[in-house]
């Protein structure tokens, strides 16, 4: 199965082409003003219009109330929500009522029992997204360029489909892809030079592995 991929918190509109250019099936807009990755709704709504249909669009917010979603989807008309907050099952099944769109629920990983929280999200949350505990003192849910051991993730049931995120780069994505059994992926500080400004040669790189990663997969299939 090709994963797909997803490049997370871009604010400029030469990003945001790079990552389409190269191959990103999802495009994620940064919406929490502590993260060096925020963008205004109406910022991010005319990057969205420039690519609308070429790629999904998702806003990710974090225990954002109904009043910011609002503004966010009038402007922005995403695709899909991320919920990266503490939002709980109902607020889950709220949102989607009130607002009627697919949600991707993120969750922090540290250890086999964050796991289980997934299970009150079963068929209310559209897609599990699955990062890294925030380190501590960190004011950021994510984008902290941290991983967890995805080696917990042979406890999942063979059905639970989610995305991988969480401290990727072009060093560790082929682990990723041939390691787990993600069916997306998800970078955001991996492929930046600062805090939230992206780079596209680190974005080319990061492209780049993933097609290696492929390419070495197509090869073991065959022999
Ligand atoms: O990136 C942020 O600043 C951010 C802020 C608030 C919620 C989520 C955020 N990012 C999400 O974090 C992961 C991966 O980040 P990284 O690759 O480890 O840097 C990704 O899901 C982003 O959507």
């Amino acid at each position: 199965m090709v994963p797909d991929i997803k490049i997370c918190g871009l604010k400029t509109p030469e990003a945001v082409d790079r990552a389409i250019e190269r191959g990103a099936t999802y495009i994620g807009f940064i919406f929490f003003e502590k993260s060096p990755r925020h963008i205004e709704p109406m910022d991010a709504g005319a990057l969205a219009d420039r690519v609308r249909g070429r790629v999904k669009i998702v806003a990710v917010t974090v225990d954002a109330d109904n009043e910011m979603l609002e503004e966010i989807i009038a402007f922005v008309k995403p695709d899909i929500l991320q919920l990266h907050g503490h939002e709980s099952p109902e607020r889950v099944l709220n949102i989607k009522a009130v607002f009627g769109l697919p949600v991707m629920k993120a969750f922090s990983i540290r250890t086999a029992d964050d796991l289980r929280k997934l299970e009150a999200y079963d068929g209310l949350a559209d897609r599990f997204l699955l990062d890294a505990k925030a380190p501590a003192g960190s004011e950021l849910p994510g984008g902290n360029g941290v991983s967890f051991d995805w080696k917990l993730l042979t406890a999942l049931d063979d059905g639970v489909d989610y995305m991988l995120s969480g401290g990727l780069n072009k060093d560790n994505v082929g682990q990723a892809l041939s390691g787990t059994t993600a069916s997306g992926i998800d970078i955001s500080s991996g492929v930046e030079s600062a805090p939230g400004v992206k780079d596209l040669q680190m974005m080319d790189t990061f492209f780049d592995a993933i097609a290696q990663a492929r390419s070495a997969e197509e090869t073991d299939r065959k022999e």
